[in-house]
């Protein structure tokens, strides 16, 4: 939307922040590099969607080929998963029965009719000669027998082999995806774009992958046009020689298959549309609905005695807004929901077969009974050709959006990150950098992407090979994003920075976080178990398990996992691996039979709660284990020489704070250590450079001495910390 707003020419633009609603819909125009969106305001929504120029200019004929241009620059993406599934072990004999079977499938309502056809000419022959073909009509019934035991069997194979193909291509794709995810780095990650191709590449509700779904569509329009062809064939050729039988075909087939085809908007091009609200009790009334729902909550609401200040709260911003606290959803299916000249012409549709079979009667009254035979025929025949209709509209309708979802996987593998890859090799000539390595910042200023003001301004300062560096100030003040910087998890906008007097963006992505060890202040835990969390510190080393318990020990983790009931092996948050299902847990009976969902789980040995809580400390001592297990634990840890720490004892008790201190002095060796911390003093006082920051930038630097004898902001702030203690 920001492409509008800044073409918005200013007389159009209405009072956005206005959060009055109004039933009425407003139409505004923007205009701004070429394109034209149309603003409407609906209750407290406001719909933007994008005009397409050429709308209402174009023929139908146009108008389709354009719709279909799309999903034909995408074939080559279909024929690249369709050999990409061919290749899949064991997929070769599973395709080929699913596409057998399919097809067979669509072919059985043809020779079904074929059969009818043959009935209607042995009715005629009977009402001509008056005598009955009895070999003929058991034949015809066999064949109809036939016909409904091969669609249960063929059915049958086509869901067998679906669900076999199904899963071999999950687990191929889930790989693929997995590669595509996990290739992302932090800036990428973001967009916009990238987010909505993962959604759209991601599994459906019925955990069917986009392969699939789109191989299924795909096979399911074959099948349809064919099992069309068939029919169609089938009742020209029975029909041929009936009089007015061709024009009772078509009447009837256009009463069917209009009403139907009328729920889509065939012609239609897929436009750019998006809707938002800027009500801000609506917005409130939404924000206070998954609060009151969301468990991390709960422990405010109830602490805070906020129950009542939320049941007012809420009480008041839905009373206020009244009828317009309907849903997006809600407003534009009003907005459909009138009746038009097209539900009359609908309706008019459905009575045209018994007036073309009145005139042909009243044209030919002889041929009555030969009429009537054929008219069940048609009748019959015409709702599963209606159906077949139906069914591959609707399935090409949605085949751009589906084979633009298969764009998408294939083209998440290779978005390129914004972070790009450089090309030396670090260290060079496999130099060591046990040692420490030399760390330089040349006039770097940054800013988040997307934002207006920089986190980073002018930032200058050495570290040689070894040092000890403490940055230390306000919140806010950079210190994190430093850091960031170092491991390129974003890049500067500018100046450089440098490792080993390499312009860091020179150098091989990989080797440049091989040789540094980072702890961010925002640790993630993730959802897997306690031991493979501190495994990942190392994963080159994460299968020795002796190597994870010196991490535990040394992050001082070591006892209080130990005394979790399933020691390393705890999942703090454990992924959703464990169903049940029956009346809501706590009910004893449904429909006056007796149930107990509690006594199952209990059964099952299932946990009352599926988390296991930790203290901020006991987090961030898994944290610095994490750290440990890269940084310290293993014996060739020479290939790192920095170390990066973003207050990693900010949650310690104090003696937990100086023994890690120590150890980590004391473990470190020669590296060279960079740490961010609000705590003065015990750290700052070994540093060899401590950086004062302020509002992005650095105010003071020098040492612990240097500094109080500056008398500066930094001796200002130690001697007030180390008041606390006197
Ligand atoms: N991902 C982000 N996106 C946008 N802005 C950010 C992001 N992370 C940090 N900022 C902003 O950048 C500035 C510097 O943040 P930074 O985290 O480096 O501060 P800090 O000195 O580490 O603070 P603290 O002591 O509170 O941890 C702040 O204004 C912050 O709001």
């Amino acid at each position: 939307m920001a492409n509008c707003e800044k073409g918005a020419s200013g007389s159009d633009v209405a009072h956005l922040n206005d959060s009055s609603s109004s039933s009425v819909a407003k139409i505004q125009k923007w205009k701004g590099e070429g394109r034209i969106v149309k603003h409407t305001r609906i209750g407290v929504w406001d719909e933007y969607v994008e005009v397409d120029p050429d709308a209402g200019r174009m023929s139908i004929t146009a108008t389709v080929v354009k719709k279909y241009e799309g999903v034909l620059g995408s074939v080559p993406y279909l024929v690249r998963i369709v050999k990409d599934v061919l290749g899949i072990p064991g997929c070769k004999l599973q395709t080929f029965l699913f596409v057998g079977a399919s097809l067979g499938t669509a072919v059985v309502p043809a020779a079904t009719l074929w059969l009818e056809g043959q009935l209607v000419k042995m009715i005629e022959g009977v009402i001509e000669t008056r005598t009955i073909d009895t070999h003929g009509l058991l034949l015809i019934c066999a064949g109809r027998l036939a016909c409904t035991f091969a669609q249960h069997a063929l059915t049958n194979t086509t869901t067998k082999a679906e669900n076999t193909l199904n899963a071999r291509i999950r687990r191929w794709f889930s790989q693929h995806q997995f590669g595509a995810y996990a290739r992302l780095d932090v800036p990428t990650y973001g967009l916009t774009d990238v987010q909505s191709k993962l959604e759209a590449s991601a599994d459906d509700y019925f955990d069917r992958t986009v392969v699939w779904q789109t191989l299924k569509k795909t096979m399911g329009i074959v099948s349809s046009v064919a099992q069309l062809g068939g029919q169609a064939y089938v009742l020209m050729n029975a029909l041929k020689g009936q009089k007015d039988g061709l024009l009772l075909v078509g009447v009837t087939m256009i009463s069917h298959t209009v009403p139907l085809l009328s729920q889509f908007k065939v012609f239609a091009v897929a436009t750019a549309w998006a809707v938002r609200t800027r009500n801000k009790d609506y917005v409130k009334m939404c924000g206070w609905k998954k609060a009151i729902r969301q468990e991390k909550h709960r422990k405010e609401i109830v602490a805070g005695n906020l129950v009542g200040y939320a049941t007012s709260e809420f009480k008041a911003v839905t009373d206020r807004l009244g009828d317009d606290n309907r849903t997006w959803y809600e407003v534009s299916r009003s907005q459909d929901a009138h009746i038009n000249a097209w539900t009359i012409v609908k309706d008019v549709f459905a009575h045209l077969p018994q007036i073309a079979f009145t005139i042909s009667a009243f044209r030919r009254p002889a041929n009555m009974p030969e009429s009537l035979a054929a008219l069940g025929l048609v009748q019959s025949a015409a709702s599963s050709f209606a159906w077949s209709v139906y069914e591959m509209v609707s399935r090409t309708n949605g085949i751009e959006e589906q084979i633009q979802a298969v764009r998408n996987v294939y083209e998440l593998a290779d978005i390129p990150n914004v972070v790009s890859d450089g090309t030396v090799a670090f260290p060079e000539n496999g130099e060591s950098i046990e040692a420490g390595i030399a760390l330089e910042f040349r006039n770097v200023s940054f800013k988040y992407p997307d934002t207006d003001n920089y986190a980073l301004r002018d930032i200058s300062f050495r570290l040689l090979p070894g040092q000890l560096c403490v940055i230390v100030g306000s919140n806010g003040a950079g210190k994190s994003t430093i850091l960031k910087l170092i491991v390129r998890v974003y890049d500067p906008e500018e100046g450089a920075i440098f490792i080993g007097g390499h312009d860091i963006r020179t150098l091989k992505l990989s080797d440049l976080r091989r040789a540094i060890s980072v702890l961010f202040q925002d640790y993630t835990h993730f959802p897997l178990s306690i031991r493979d969390n501190i495994a990942l510190g190392d994963p080159t080393g994460s299968g020795d398990e002796s190597h994870v318990r010196q991490a535990a020990r040394l992050g001082g983790a070591e006892s209080f996992i130990e005394k979790l009931s399933d020691g390393f092996e705890t999942y703090l948050e454990p992924p959703a691996v464990e169903y049940c299902i029956g009346p809501t847990e706590g009910s004893k009976s449904l429909s006056g039979k007796p149930f107990d969902v509690t006594a199952v789980r209990d059964c099952a040995g299932m946990k009352t709660t599926t988390k296991t809580e930790l203290s901020g400390g006991q987090m961030q001592r898994l944290a610095v284990s994490r750290t440990f297990m890269r940084s310290i634990v293993r014996e060739e840890a020479s290939e790192v020489g920095l170390l990066l720490f973003d207050e990693p004892s900010a949650s310690l008790d104090p003696a937990a704070e100086h023994d890690l201190f120590d150890r980590l002095c004391e473990l470190r060796g020669n590296k060279t250590m960079v740490f961010s911390s609000h705590r003065f003093g015990n750290l700052t006082r070994h540093a060899d450079l401590i950086l004062y920051m302020n509002e992005s930038g650095i105010v003071e630097s020098g040492t612990h001495h240097s500094l109080l004898e500056a008398e500066g902001e930094y001796a200002r702030l130690w001697k007030l910390q180390a008041q606390a203690f006197i």
